[in-house]
């Protein structure tokens, strides 16, 4: 509720799309980007390293995440889950699926595991049912699409419908490309510009 002392209530500022989003950036900016020597799991070096989870874990930002996402993929029709490749996407996929909640959208939440569990059910997609079913493909950072290609496999294999893939923040290192020419829809949410990284 507005505070009703301040008597100038049209002065204070809901949120909007932009300004969850600069919001996110700036977090992102202060507490995700570290610069040093790296090697990625594409197994390229990079002089910076956007670690998403430190971000994703934390309590004021995964909101400003799942509102993000929200945004990105809300034209994308009859979505009916997200998530990818453990562990990266997960934070990302539950952020979505409680802010989602919050806004009255049902979107469950999926995790692709690595390799398919050794024992009990034998899963690599573990959450829904997705036979038939249309999904988005979660990344954190993305560099090569390697990751969201190998959960794309995973899931096609147990017949879900891939309408897209949308990653938090694209290095713009050929991603996007890669995605593309495979045949499906990349969304981005945040790129080099926006974290001031760009050479
Ligand atoms: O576009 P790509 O070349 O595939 O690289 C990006 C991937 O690398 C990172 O995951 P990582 O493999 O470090 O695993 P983690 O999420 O389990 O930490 C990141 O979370 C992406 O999933
Ligand atoms: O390519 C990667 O492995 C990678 C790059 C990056 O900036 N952040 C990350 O989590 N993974």
């Amino acid at each position: 509720m507005r505070p009703q002392a301040l008597g100038y209530s049209e002065s204070v500022p809901e949120d909007t799309p932009a300004s969850v989003r600069q919001k996110l950036i700036d977090y992102i900016s202060s507490d995700a980007v570290f610069h040093g020597d790296f090697t990625l799991t594409s197994g390229k070096k990079a002089t910076y390293y956007v670690d998403l989870r430190k971000v994703s874990l934390d309590h004021r930002v995964a909101p400003l995440i799942g509102q993000v996402m929200l945004d990105l993929i809300a034209e994308v029709p009859d979505v009916v889950a997200v998530g990818g490749m453990t562990m990266g996407a997960d934070p990302v996929a539950t952020a979505i699926l409680h802010q989602g909640a919050a806004r009255g959208a049902a979107y469950d939440a999926f995790v692709v595991r690595k390799e398919p569990k050794d024992h009990g059910r034998g899963r690599q997609v573990e959450g829904p049912e997705l036979a038939g079913k249309r999904v988005i493909v979660l990344e954190d950072t993305s560099t090569t699409g390697g990751s969201p290609l190998a959960a794309i496999a995973a899931l096609e294999k147990v017949g879900a419908i891939i309408a897209g893939v949308a990653v938090v923040v694209d290095r713009d290192t050929g991603a996007r490309e890669k995605i593309e020419a495979a045949g499906y829809p990349y969304f981005a949410a945040i790129g080099l510009d926006d974290l001031g990284l760009r050479g």
